[in-house]
């Protein structure tokens, strides 16, 4: 079989830009295929909109409080088109460094359009069929919506369109209090809008139930109103403009309605059923190496089953990219896997959380607890929410939960503590929560090694590999 390139990769967010990148860079001929904007969920509807509004309602709600420190300030204005245009210029700042002319630039053939499989090893892009030894399926994930009774008669909010408002909302009334909903309830309500969480199990259920009580206790003071339950019908209202009943019968009442109720993988329209790709339960079935049972196809990212993070997708995009280019079979890793939800203070988890430690090892468990109450600079900033629990085994460190300002800058040592690598490689292909300023260092240590990494010899050795892969099939 003759192929155009030596590998296809279908999706450019976080996960496809960095398996197709990484490719090109060892000088493999890649193609890259996106259908909508380029950078993915991230970028355009995700992390990076999110963060942009979380930094507005801070400066609202820093501005809000009473004299602190011998300094009041005035009461914050909220202009919400000013927000609006924060949000989407933030989106365009870092957009060129996803682009499709950044990524010819590092090699890439770029397909706008929607990828279908047509066999194994061949895919088509409007009336292009391309072909190729690997393929990685990067297609991402979308909002799961529930089957609410009634949802479909209201204007309801998800993560894809909440950008697009050009209104603040009077009342919104949040379906989720996982992280989508904490991280939107605070910001809204900082902003100046009534916000009622829904949730019938536990807020933030996958974070320390320690670390979600002190934010819980925070945003409760700031006028967040959280109801116990699970939404079982919305009506289009009169005076308000919905009511969400819930399956015990209580009612909320609000003027928008976001949708925060988890994410469904992308697995449907481009013909994985048709070649045999085997799917699990959310997702695409992949082993450790993120083979799908189709051996030559790779899935990556929020599109498979497993943890749903862009520095997660970075991660087994450069995993992928390294087993590609260079044979080498780098089975993912998550035992010091990071993650940080950005409220105020910030919930930090990485590793294993004391209740999931417990359960695998039972009263081997030592968790040691500091607050931030006896921390010198919490006390002079005048800001001592929170703590650090260490969870370990005898002395080993199996995991962390921070809470309080910018935990998620503090977890990196805790890196290092779990997997004991602290060379500058070790620290370049660290996982590193996003998007946090300690990825900085991440940046640096992988400027050390790009000369060495991308060097002639491993890119000659990539490129005789990808060479015989073509020709000997
Ligand atoms: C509101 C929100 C906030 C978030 N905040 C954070 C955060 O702070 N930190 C964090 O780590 N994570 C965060 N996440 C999660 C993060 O956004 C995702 O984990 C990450 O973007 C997934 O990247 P991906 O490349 O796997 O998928 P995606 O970014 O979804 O990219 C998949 C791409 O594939 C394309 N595609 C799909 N099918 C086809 C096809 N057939 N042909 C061509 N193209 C196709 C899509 O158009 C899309 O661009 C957040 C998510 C949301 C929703
Ligand atoms: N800071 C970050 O890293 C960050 C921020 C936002 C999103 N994300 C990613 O985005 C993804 C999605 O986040 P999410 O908050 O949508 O999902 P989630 O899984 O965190 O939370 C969804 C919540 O919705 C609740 N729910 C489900 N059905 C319901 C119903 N009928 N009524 C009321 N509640 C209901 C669930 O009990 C759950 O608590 C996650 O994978 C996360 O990793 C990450």
């Amino acid at each position: 079989m003759k192929f155009t390139h030596d590998v296809i990769v279908i999706g450019a967010g976080a996960a496809g830009l960095t398996a197709a990148g990484g490719c090109a860079m060892f000088g493999l001929k890649a193609a890259l295929i996106e259908r909508a904007e380029m950078g993915g969920e991230c970028l355009n509807n995700g992390c990076v909109p999110s963060k942009a509004l979380i930094t507005a309602a801070k400066r609202a709600a820093e501005a809000n409080e009473y004299e602190r420190f011998g300094i009041q300030m005035a009461a914050a204005k909220v202009n919400w088109s000013g927000v609006h245009a924060h949000i989407h210029e933030a989106i365009a700042h870092i957009a060129p460094h996803d682009s499709q002319e950044r990524f010819e630039e590092m090699g890439c053939d770029v397909y706008r359009g929607h990828a279908h499989f047509i066999g194994p090893r061949k895919v088509q892009v409007g009336d292009v069929e391309l072909s190729a030894p690997k393929i990685v399926i990067a297609t991402g994930s979308e909002p799961m919506v529930p089957p609410i009774e009634g949802l479909d008669s209201v204007p309801y909010l998800t993560n894809e369109n909440i950008w697009d408002l050009d209104q603040l909302p009077q009342h919104l009334v949040i379906i989720g209090g996982g992280v989508i909903g904490m991280e939107m309830a605070q910001s809204f309500r900082r902003l100046g809008s009534e916000v009622t969480i829904i949730e019938p199990g536990d807020l933030m259920g996958r974070d320390d139930p320690d670390s979600v009580a002190v934010v819980v206790e925070t945003m409760k003071a700031e006028g967040v109103m959280f109801v116990k339950g699970a939404a079982a019908k919305v009506t289009p209202g009169v005076l308000a403009s919905l009511t969400v009943t819930l399956e015990d019968g209580q009612e909320v009442a609000g003027t928008h309605l976001l949708i925060a109720t988890g994410r469904k993988a992308r697995t449907e329209g481009y013909g994985l059923e048709e070649i045999g790709v085997e799917l699990g339960r959310n997702g695409i079935k992949v082993d450790a190496r993120r083979r799908t049972n189709l051996k030559h196809i790779y899935a990556i990212g929020d599109c498979r089953e497993g943890p749903r993070l862009t520095h997660v997708s970075g991660y087994e995009g450069s995993n992928v990219a390294l087993e590609i280019t260079l044979g080498v079979p780098t089975k993912v890793d998550w035992s010091a896997l990071p993650w940080c939800t950005y409220t105020d203070p910030e919930v930090a988890q990485i590793g294993m959380t004391e209740a999931q430690a417990r359960e695998e090892l039972g009263d081997k468990v030592t968790v040691v607890r500091e607050g931030f109450d006896h921390n010198e600079r919490a006390i002079a900033e005048g800001d001592t929410r929170g703590h650090l629990k260490v969870v370990m085994v005898g002395k080993k460190v199996l995991g962390a939960s921070i809470v309080g300002k910018n935990a998620g800058e503090m977890l990196l040592p805790f890196t290092q503590a779990i997997t004991g690598k602290a060379s500058t490689f070790a620290m370049g292909s660290a996982i590193i929560a996003y998007p946090t300023r300690s990825e900085i260092t991440k940046a640096a240590a992988f400027s050390a090694w790009e000369g060495t990494v991308f060097g002639s010899v491993p890119k000659g050795y990539a490129k005789t590999r990808a060479w015989f892969r073509k020709t000997l099939r």
